[in-house]
């Protein structure tokens, strides 16, 4: 899909810009409360939902109607609608890799056709999800047997990304509803991940479940290998192998070239991005742990957001509305970051699953029509659950330097009303106070005032009154819904999804690719042989082949002067002769 005119250049974005240079100074969010009562249900969108309503309040953002209007303007000029729609019906919108992007129909449950080249993708969308209910509820049930015939009680996802961040944060999320095996995840190539995984569990009732895409990624074969070495050393039977091995991926071929037998082999398709894919076979850790019901609660979830997306009103539509405040922090306050606060200790792993979800999509500098750009773009995105965050990073949130938008987030009711629900009524002071102290802040006259009543001489005061200081007018939103539940959580996880798909249209980039992981994996193949060879290298930069012998140098036992030496014959092979 070809680019469009520069964004700087858009009538739309200039109208923002001049409203910035001559107003921003003068939005003061306590003001605007102050003369608009109305302010709260103005700019608050609430989504009835099958588990309760999910409510966004972005009133505590540096806008006016004003501002509102004119970022909404931006929307509409960057034709955000006609991408949605195009992305929704299979268009291949990730132009530099030739794919749609249907996560959309892995969760959608009107099963209404979608169509890639012609062909509806649903049917075979559902037989993967009936194959999934099929083998899930066999391993649920106690039906599924290992190579001794014991039931399994555990569960390895071995992937990484898109094939293990997703589910990490789902499983996590979804603790509560567990009913079938325990899940554990190795991602890292660090044998540390392996090998502290299986030291707890019994090969004769473990599962592994071999999650990759491309089924190429160094790591997750390297791991996988690995995992059967284990389990071959205790099992001494490749036959044991079909009943302990699964795989998820679009390569059928390399499943089977790494000896996972076809019918053990749960498919997903190349319009499924990594980062989306929680919602695909991907997403079987996840169905294993909590059952297929509860799994698919989660796709309505997710698809009760898709509709909403679709059909809302641009200004009522609340991915559009959160990707509109962080375009307006990040292109014109020069916001460089955002957080995302979960006040639920469930989701403590949601704001690591945006890192990848936002960062890797919206981490680009070059255009739809390959020009650089001459804006910001995609936003660091990190946070931690409250309350642990306050105790931690909250102070560079209120006095710091940086403009740190912030996305609370928090459910009215616990799963756990420990002390007859005391902690969540605490944990839930503890959110709105936040937001409110971000807000409104504390001003000298009031800090001067509270030391003067607590009897500090003015000397005193005026030495540590500016320390005490909140300037205050920090945006944020707050995002309440019922009860972390299967929907809930699918709803959530879209929201985020939609957002960044939106800032990614606005920015003009191709959310849907990742050329940027690609050079890293290139040179660390050819960094592999080079640790194991008895050779000086000089083929790098001379930071590189210093780190690479002076490793080596450290690795075979060799002595300092080993390494001087090292250092010496490098230079004199990388000198030109
Ligand atoms: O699922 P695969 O093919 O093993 O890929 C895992 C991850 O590999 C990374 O290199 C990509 O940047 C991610 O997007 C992807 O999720």
């Amino acid at each position: 899909m070809a680019g469009r005119e520069f964004l700087t250049q858009d009538p739309a974005w200039k109208s923002l810009k001049s409203f910035y240079d001559s107003n921003a100074k003068s939005l003061k969010m306590l003001q605007l409360f102050k003369e608009d009562p109305r302010r709260f249900e103005k700019f608050s969108v609430s989504l009835d939902g099958k588990d309760g309503a999910l409510l966004v309040d972005f009133s505590k953002n540096l806008i006016n109607d004003e501002v509102f209007q004119l970022l909404i303007n931006l929307l509409k000029s960057a034709q955000v609608e006609k991408m949605r729609d195009a992305m929704f019906a299979g268009e291949k919108i990730n132009f530099t890799e030739d794919r749609a992007v249907l996560h959309t129909a892995l969760r959608n449950r009107a099963n209404t056709p979608i169509y890639v080249e012609g062909k509806d993708v649903m049917p075979d969308v559902n037989a993967v999800l009936k194959h999934m209910r099929e083998f899930t509820d066999k391993v649920r049930n106690g039906s599924w047997l290992g190579y001794t015939g014991k039931p399994i009680t555990d569960c390895v996802n071995i992937g990484i990304g898109g094939s293990d961040l997703g589910p990490v944060m789902v499983t996590e999320a979804l603790k509560k509803y567990q009913c079938g095996p325990t899940s554990h995840f190795v991602s890292n190539v660090d044998g540390t991940h392996l090998a502290e995984t299986v030291k707890k569990l019994n090969p004769e009732t473990t599962l592994f479940i071999i999650a990759s895409k491309t089924f190429t990624t160094q790591e997750t074969i390297t791991n996988a290998l690995s995992a059967k070495q284990w389990f071959l050393q205790y099992a001494k039977d490749e036959a044991a192998v079909s009943k302990h091995f699964v795989a998820l991926s679009t390569n059928g071929p390399k499943v089977k070239e790494f000896g996972i037998d076809e019918a053990n082999m749960f498919e997903f398709w190349d319009w499924v991005g990594g980062r989306y894919s929680l919602w695909s076979a991907i997403g079987l850790s996840i169905a294993l742990m909590i059952g297929m019901d509860n799994f698919e609660q989660l796709l309505e979830g997710a698809h009760h957001l898709d509709k909403h997306f679709l059909e809302a009103p641009v200004e009522k539509n609340i991915p559009m509305i959160l990707a509109a405040l962080g375009i307006w922090y990040s292109n014109f306050y020069g916001a460089q970051s955002y957080t995302i606060l979960p006040y639920d200790q469930y989701l403590h792993r949601f704001p690591a699953y945006f890192q990848q979800g936002d960062m890797e999509s919206n981490g680009k500098y070059i255009t739809r029509s390959g020009q650089r750009v001459d804006y910001s773009t995609g936003p660091v995105a990190w946070g931690e659950p409250g309350t642990n965050g306050q105790h931690a990073f909250y102070q560079l949130i209120h006095q710091g330097t940086n403009l740190i938008p912030c996305d609370f987030l928090i459910p009215v009711e616990t799963q756990n009303p420990v002390q007859n629900g005391l902690h969540h009524q605490i944990l839930l002071s503890n959110f709105l106070a936040q937001t409110e102290a971000l807000m409104r802040g504390k001003t000298l006259e009031e800090v001067e005032k509270e030391l003067r009543d607590s009897g500090m001489s003015e000397s005193q005061i005026k030495l540590i009154a500016p320390h005490k200081v909140f300037e205050g007018n920090r945006p944020s939103n707050s995002i309440v819904f019922q009860k972390l539940t299967p929907f809930t959580l699918g709803t959530l996880i879209a929201m985020y999804e939609m957002k960044i798909f939106v800032q990614g249209i606005v920015w003009d980039i191709n959310s849907f690719d990742q050329w940027g992981v690609e050079l890293g994996k290139v040179l660390a193949k050819a960094i592999l042989p080079e640790l194991t060879s008895p050779n000086v290298i000089a083929s790098h930069d001379s930071s590189t082949n210093g780190l690479i012998n002076y490793i080596k140098t450290l690795r075979y036992g060799l002595t300092h002067r080993n390494h001087d030496y090292f250092c010496n014959q490098a230079q004199c092979l990388a000198q030109p002769s």
